[in-house]
């Protein structure tokens, strides 16, 4: 699992690591852990002098940046071009003189002359750091700088400082504004812009250990890995039976919307929920009979439910069977059973699930979520999807928040936030191929996340596991292609028992 902590929490560790520590140890092991990796990075081409080019802010970013190209200088013992620019009036002092000291060469870009060879070069560089805003950063970018990042040579390796300059080292505040990397060295520990932003901003993480002890710090935002699977899937052991293992119950669909529940319960089944029970009208109930032969039907007993794949919650006042179905929907959510609520379901929400708040599991999409809140935050009228989509965390936050349960956002990253005050922390996976964007995949998901739930897991790890198998099952069904939504469903025995036998996760 990735921990990412807060930028408070990790400046207080640093102060703590800091004490007793001459004045810039903590920055000279940050430099020299970057300048290894930046070493390693250079074009082999011994034709060739490669040219390393840093973004100097005036703050310890850019200290870092031009203590690195110092240890570079020592590290590689060959000929290196090695150029500093200058973004703001200041610079770090002791940064810049270690800098000179070893030959490199410093422009000032709030000059003229400064700012026409500082693009010339960022034109010609082979490698570029990014050491103009660390955690000290905010979302966005002044003119001169942003003008800067875009005169860096497209094949240039960008390698930022701690953090992608422009971006919010937070993560709460998305913007494409500023630099993209290839990869980001972080010091002490992942911030949470490394984990909640864009998945493809900061490239590949790099931890320089700088000696930051954050053991014993809840971490802000996590993100789950592959290996994260065998501790936290429920394998059964030799005593356990199908109730035992978790009985889903299923309400999803109705006349017109067969496709739904056949997709979800096929997905808990294949997830391994020891029963599926599903509750529904005739149509999709012979469909699940013909397509889900383990499947048992109509309501008894379960451990959690699965409410509102495809299920329509205001049919018409002469549709018997699609008011049954509400009115079935409508019992498991005031039951104090651990739920996801998904689809059509979320529109029958006023406000927390009165008992089981704690148990209950969102699953929208940025569309369903923007209604959801419009309709139940009293200090909102109308929030879009693309609201939603600018700022997906504070959003999820706000949903939480308000019904006091969990909140999985699906998107291209999902977003897994816990309700306020449990003191867990956010979780983000971005595992799915773009592939998986497709009709079905909604409920696929719900039906794998409700057989979590029903095996005992808590909605967070219910969740943020779901997601994460559910887009390396997308991925497996077909990798580098079209998946359809069963496909991913029956993709999921084989994936779950792939990632239970890696090496890794079986120490
Ligand atoms: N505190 C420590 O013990 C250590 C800090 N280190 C480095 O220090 C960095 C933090 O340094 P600082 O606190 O000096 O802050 P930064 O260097 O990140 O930023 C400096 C200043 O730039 C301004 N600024 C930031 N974003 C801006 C924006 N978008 N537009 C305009 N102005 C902006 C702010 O006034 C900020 O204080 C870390 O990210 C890391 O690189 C490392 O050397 C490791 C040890
Ligand atoms: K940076």
């Amino acid at each position: 699992m990735i921990h990412a902590w807060s930028v408070d929490d990790v400046r207080a560790a640093e102060e703590r690591a800091a004490r007793g520590l001459p004045d810039d140890e903590l920055m000279q092991r940050a430099a020299q852990g970057l300048a290894a990796v930046v070493a390693a990075r250079l074009p082999a081409d011994p034709h060739t002098q490669p040219l390393v080019v840093a973004l100097v802010g005036g703050g310890n970013n850019g200290g870092d940046a031009l203590h690195a190209l110092a240890h570079l200088a020592a590290l590689v013992g060959e000929p290196l071009d090695l150029v500093a620019v200058l973004t703001g009036p200041q610079a770090h002092e002791a940064g810049l003189a270690a800098a000179r000291e070893v030959g490199v060469e410093v422009h000032d870009a709030t000059t003229e002359p400064g700012r026409d060879a500082a693009v010339e070069i960022l034109g010609l560089a082979d490698v570029v750091l990014d050491g103009v805003y660390g955690i000290g950063g905010r979302a966005g970018l002044p003119d001169l700088v942003a003008a800067l990042v875009d005169t860096i040579a497209e094949d240039a390796h960008v390698v930022a400082v701690d953090v992608p300059s422009g971006a919010d080292p937070g993560g709460e505040v998305p913007t494409g504004e500023g630099v993209w990397a290839d990869e980001t060295v972080t010091f002490g520990g992942p911030k949470p812009v490394h984990v909640l932003g864009t998945a493809d901003r900061c490239g590949l993480l790099t931890v320089v250990d700088i000696g930051l002890d954050l053991d014993e710090v809840t971490p802000a935002a996590q993100r789950l890995e592959h290996d994260d699977l065998a501790l936290l899937w429920p394998v059964p052991g030799p005593q356990d039976d199908k109730y035992s293992r978790g009985v889903l119950g299923v309400v999803a669909g109705g006349e017109s919307y067969t496709g739904a529940p056949a997709l979800c319960v096929t997905a808990a089944v294949e997830a391994g929920a020891g029963m599926v029970r599903y509750v529904g009208p005739p149509g999709p109930t012979a469909l699940v009979r013909q397509l889900v032969p383990e499947a048992v039907h109509g309501a008894g007993r379960v451990q959690a439910w699965v409410v509102g794949p495809g299920l329509d919650p205001a049919p018409e006042s002469w549709d018997r069977l699609g008011l049954d179905q509400v009115a079935a929907a409508r019992r498991a959510l005031d039951g104090d059973l651990p739920c996801v609520v998904d689809a059509g379901a979320l529109d029958l929400l006023d406000g927390p699930r009165e008992h089981a708040g704690a148990r209950t599991l969102l699953t929208p999409h940025a569309g369903e979520l923007a209604r959801l809140i419009s309709r139940v935050d009293p200090d909102v009228t109308e929030l879009t999807r693309e609201q939603v989509s600018a700022e997906p965390v504070r959003w999820a936050r706000r949903a939480a928040q308000l019904l006091r349960c969990t909140v999985l956002l699906k998107g291209g990253t999902t977003y897994v936030v816990p309700p306020p005050g449990s003191g867990l922390p956010v979780r983000a996976q971005a595992d799915a191929p773009a592939w998986a964007g497709t009709a079905g995949s909604g409920d696929v998901l719900a039906g794998l996340a409700g057989a979590l739930l029903a095996a005992g897991l808590d909605p967070l790890d219910a969740g943020s596991l779901a997601a994460l198998v559910h887009g390396v099952a997308a991925h497996d069904a077909n990798p580098g292609g079209p998946v359809r939504a069963l496909a991913i469903a029956q993709q999921l025995p084989r994936t779950v028992a792939r990632l239970l036998a890696r090496p890794e996760a079986r120490r």
